[in-house]
């Protein structure tokens, strides 16, 4: 009997049960399930059976789909014999409050100036030559603030990297010198800042924080001043005090300064008065380094190959390429399951580029028609050798092309959800090691994804 396994008292409640799989899955190290798992509560054990409340059905397959061989055998070990877990559904279930991350998991944030992202640094950031121009630029920047191109203009679409450079060069200032005040902020936060200070009769106080305390002015996003025409005018003294002092400023924007509707001319002709430069979409290379760089960072081993298939899949914003990662590793970190593409493919399907839709009906279709076996077949209890293995492969498609869960599946073959998973696996593991079983699967996806 393992420590976590003490006798349960004759009170042994759900909740004795639920504390001590918690404590297990804080020893394995899976914090990181905790916040998923968090919104389940203990609500009684029924025999053999722990029941647990969830707020929804979406949450209870969720689950059911991700954290059920997970749960099962923690509960397993912390009662020392074998349990079942059951979900009953509690509509509005607050999370538990003891599911918190404990204060010390944040990282002391010091005095870092407000809004900044300690994250974005050069470090993280992947030079390429798609922005290669900009970040030399920012880097230049930042070595030698109010001298090098003032102001500073990054432009370029959406998620390529322009706020990353824009916190880099401020906390890369701030953190060689402290005392340099970094000020940054959003155009449209700028405006509000503005709006607030007139409203409330605290301009005198607004101008010393932009003006006189301020040695690096840092805007996200300017094209939103356009056609605000006091913020504009408020925002040009504000640039040209700044850059008469000398002190620095760099601005981002999703197009050139020519080019923001409603721009004043003379904010048009300062703001190109130093450097624009651009960032472009990122190409396959890029895109594949970024991802190995995220992976490390996030401790992930990521196998080329799910590099390049997440890579081919995404291919204009870096930050739904990130996203991506980042739910790959999170699923990964508490499943535990390998990662292959097959792999990153269920996890991504909801946020790849769709493919045709397809129901499990419709494999199963053309998993019989594949294997010249009847669909009804695939439905029954029989364990032909043929039959077993075009169930088993239709299983696995279900799986990977379409959003049902492991149980949701099984009621289509009316088997239960174990059955699917070890039939999943079992194809995963075949796709890798026999090169005719991977020819047989690329076909079959390919004629029901229309690909
Ligand atoms: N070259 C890169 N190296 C590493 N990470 C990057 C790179 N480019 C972008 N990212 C990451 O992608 C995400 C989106 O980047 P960012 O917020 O800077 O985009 P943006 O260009 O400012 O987009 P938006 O215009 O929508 O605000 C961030 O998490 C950032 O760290």
């Amino acid at each position: 009997m393992n420590a976590l396994a003490r006798p349960l008292p004759a009170s042994s409640s759900a909740e004795i049960l639920w504390e001590r799989m918690l404590d297990c899955l804080r020893q394995d190290k899976l914090e990181y399930a905790l916040g998923w798992i968090g919104r389940m509560r203990p609500l009684e054990v029924r025999e053999d059976t722990l029941v647990m409340g969830v707020p929804d059905r979406f949450y209870r397959d969720w689950l059911d789909d991700h954290y059920r061989p997970l749960l099962e055998s923690t509960l397993a070990r912390v009662a020392d014999r074998p349990m079942e877990l059951a979900y009953e559904v509690v509509p509005g279930l607050a999370p538990a409050p003891n599911l918190q991350p404990p204060p010390s998991a944040h990282k002391p944030e010091g005095a870092r100036p407000p809004r900044m992202n300690a994250r974005f640094t050069f470090q993280t950031f992947v030079v390429a030559d798609s922005n290669q121009l900009a970040a030399a630029a920012a880097a230049a920047v930042s070595d030698s603030p109010g001298r090098a191109y003032n102001p500073l203009y990054i432009y370029g679409g959406t998620g390529l990297g322009k706020t990353h450079l824009l916190h880099a060069i401020g906390n890369k200032i701030w953190e060689r010198d402290p005392s340099q005040r970094v000020v940054y902020l959003s155009s449209e936060q700028f405006t509000n800042e503005f709006i607030e200070s007139v409203r409330e009769q605290r301009m005198p106080e607004f101008r010393r924080k932009f003006r006189d305390e301020c040695d690096v002015l840092l805007i996200d996003d300017v094209q939103f001043l356009g056609r605000k025409e006091e913020t504009q005018r408020e925002f040009f003294h504000t640039f040209n005090t700044l850059h008469e002092l000398g002190k620095a400023i760099i601005l981002t924007s999703d197009m050139v300064p020519a080019e923001v509707p409603g721009l004043e001319e003379r904010l048009r002709s300062r703001f190109s008065m130093g450097l624009i430069t651009d960032i472009q979409e990122p190409t396959f290379e890029t895109r594949v380094a970024i991802l190995q760089k995220k992976a490390v960072l996030e401790g992930l081993d990521l196998p080329d190959e799910v590099a390049h298939y997440i890579a081919r899949a995404i291919q204009k914003n870096v930050r739904e390429l990130e996203g991506a990662l980042v739910k790959v590793s999170a699923i990964h970190s508490l499943s535990r399951q390998p990662v292959t593409v097959d792999f990153a493919a269920h996890v991504l399907k909801d946020v790849l580029p769709t493919r045709q839709v397809v129901d499990v009906e419709t494999i199963q279709k053309e998993v019989a028609r594949y294997y010249k076996v009847p669909a009804e077949a695939l439905k029954e209890d029989r364990r032909h050798k043929a039959l077993a293995h075009a169930r088993q492969v239709a299983m696995y498609l279900s799986r990977k092309l379409t959003k049902a869960s492991f149980p949701e599946i099984g009621a289509r073959f009316s088997k239960d959800h174990s059955t699917v998973i070890s039939a999943v696996r079992k194809v995963e593991k075949l796709r890798e090691s026999d090169a005719g079983m991977k020819r047989e699967l690329d076909e079959l996806e390919a004629k029901l994804t229309g690909e």
